[in-house]
């Protein structure tokens, strides 16, 4: 019934051979990659790993230091999928190859008007202190020795880079590596002790032996294109990619100072004049902008309660339905909850929505919806759902998942002849009315907007008041 957490110890890492072979393999008969294909892929997965670290809006100057073969290709690529994504990069590409696919990088980079500079430039002065990051690009998984001129000079000026970091100002930029840290023996690591040394690294297809020495805040594995023939073939264990993401994490998660974690938001104004009148129509806006914006479970709501003893309890539950009476929900009215709605039925739902930077709070009274409104929605549900319902004494202490699975089979086998789930008598739906709205934007230096209804009457008509609550 449920799968196990990818654990990061079981991936595999690859020797400099096994990297060849298992491109050899992508472009092979099958599965019949192109070389174009498979760089566009991995120069997008390595600027989406770029813009899940280093937002834009702060590291903005972005240098990609680009080799003679495909490394220096997929360096050209994410060049690119930054610019945009909104970042202003520029590109360092001395040895260029001569073949179509890497003169059409060019080309595409140069119609975006993409800065190319030379080595020089950056070698002969304080340029590189203008970026606010360095894509290395240089070499991947076929360099062998010592980096010959002119990579020699760039990789030991990105060398340093890193390693004054402390001693600078903390302005230099951030170092971010394709595949391999240039300067690396592919499998040994930094032997030398004069490759560079990423804060991040971006490894394709599968990381190579060297990315077990790398000790820099991100590790990020992209590439997404490996066939499951190619991973049998090559016993590849990769982690699974999340939803439609281009990259995963597979470093140890970062390390972050929780005082220092905040986003200074920036929305158009909430007015007074352009909200609605009914603030459940203004309510249905914005959960339509929510839809809109693509937010998971918009619908996803925290519920506020409290018995006779005045503690308040929250968790989240499912909004499934509003109109002009209110807000409904469904659940087990023998749940902690439900005993604390029948000895206080005040509470307050709240709605965040995230990349709306947009709250919504509620307060009112509950009650039940009736019972025909609860056996409509029940038999909406999909059957293990319905199931569920049966299996759980929810809030009730058990002695451990078995419990569930076990009560589960047994009931899925009783109603296996596919006869209807009866709803349980104890299960069912509650309906908050409202008696207060606020809706929240947020703005920048923490001055939001704050518009609050409250019920009123004026010459004997009902409406809403709206006032603005300092932030
Ligand atoms: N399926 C995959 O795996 C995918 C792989 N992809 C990407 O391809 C990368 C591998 O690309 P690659 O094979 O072209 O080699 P790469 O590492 O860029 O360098 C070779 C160049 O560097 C040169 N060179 C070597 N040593 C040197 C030295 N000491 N000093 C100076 N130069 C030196 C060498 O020149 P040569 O020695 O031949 O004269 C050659 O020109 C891989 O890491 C990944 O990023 C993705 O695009 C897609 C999916
Ligand atoms: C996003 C989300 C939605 C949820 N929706 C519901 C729901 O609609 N009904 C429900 O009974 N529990 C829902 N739960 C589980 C509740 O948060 C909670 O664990 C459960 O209702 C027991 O709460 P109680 O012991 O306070 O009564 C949801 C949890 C999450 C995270
Ligand atoms: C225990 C429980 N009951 C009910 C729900 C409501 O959602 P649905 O009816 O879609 O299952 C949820 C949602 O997470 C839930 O966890
Ligand atoms: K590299």
């Amino acid at each position: 019934m449920t799968g196990r957490a990818f654990s990061s110890d079981s991936i595999s890492y690859l020797t400099q051979r096994e990297a060849a072979e298992v491109d050899e393999m992508l472009m092979g008969p099958a599965p019949g990659f192109s070389v174009d294909q498979l760089m566009e892929l991995a120069g997008l997965s390595v600027a989406s790993a770029v813009a899940e670290v280093y937002a834009p809006a702060e590291f903005n100057r972005v240098l990609a230091i680009c080799g003679p073969g495909n490394n220096g290709g997929d360096g050209l690529v994410a060049a690119r999928h930054l610019r945009h994504f909104g970042y202003a990069p520029a590109v360092c590409y001395p040895k260029r190859a001569q073949k179509p696919l890497f003169t059409g990088l060019v080309t595409q980079l140069e119609s975006l008007s993409v800065p190319f500079v030379s080595v020089e430039d950056l070698l002969g002065g304080e340029l590189l202190n203008g970026f606010d990051l360095v894509l290395d690009a240089m070499f991947g998984f076929s360099f062998c020795g010592a980096p010959r001129a002119p990579f020699d000079e760039l990789v030991r000026l990105v060398a340093c880079l890193s390693r004054d970091k402390a001693e600078r100002d903390g302005k230099s930029p951030v170092v971010v590596a394709v595949d391999v840290p240039s300067g690396w023996d592919v499998e040994e690591g930094d032997v030398s002790g004069e490759g560079i040394k990423p804060d991040m690294l971006v490894s394709l297809t599968a990381p190579k032996l060297c990315a077990k020495r790398f000790s820099g805040a991100h590790h990020f594995l992209g590439g997404r294109f490996v066939p499951p023939a190619v991973a049998e073939k090559f016993n590849l264990c990769l982690p699974p990619y999340p939803g439609s993401a281009m990259c995963v994490r597979i470093g140890k998660a970062p390390q972050v100072d929780i005082s220092a974690l905040r986003v200074n938001y920036v929305s158009p104004e909430l007015l007074e004049e352009d909200v609605e009148p009914d603030p459940m129509d203004q309510f249905r806006k914005w959960f339509d902008d929510a839809l809109a914006a693509g937010i998971r479970e918009p619908n996803a709501m925290a519920l506020s309660t409290s018995g006779k003893d005045g503690k308040p309890s929250s968790r989240m539950v499912l909004l499934k339905g509003v109109d002009q009476d209110g807000f409904v929900w469904y659940t087990n009215y023998e749940s902690r909850k439900a005993r604390e709605i029948s000895e206080n039925p005040n509470a307050a739902i709240m709605f965040f929505w995230d990349s709306l930077n947009r709250q919504v709070r509620v307060e009112g009274a509950v009650e039940k919806v009736s019972k025909e409104e609860s056996e409509q929605y029940f038999y909406s549900r999909p059957r293990g759902s319905q199931i569920g319902a049966l299996v759980s004494k929810q809030s009730s202490v058990i002695p451990g998942r078995h419990v569930l699975a076990q009560l589960y089979k047994q009931l899925e086998e009783k109603f296996s002849d596919g006869s209807g789930i009866p709803k349980p008598g104890n299960w069912g739906g509650y309906r908050l009315k409202p008696r207060l709205y606020e809706f929240w934007q947020g703005q920048p230096s923490r001055l939001h907007d704050r518009l609050q209804y409250t019920p009123d009457e004026t010459e004997g008509k009902k409406g809403w008041r709206v006032v603005r609550l300092a932030p």
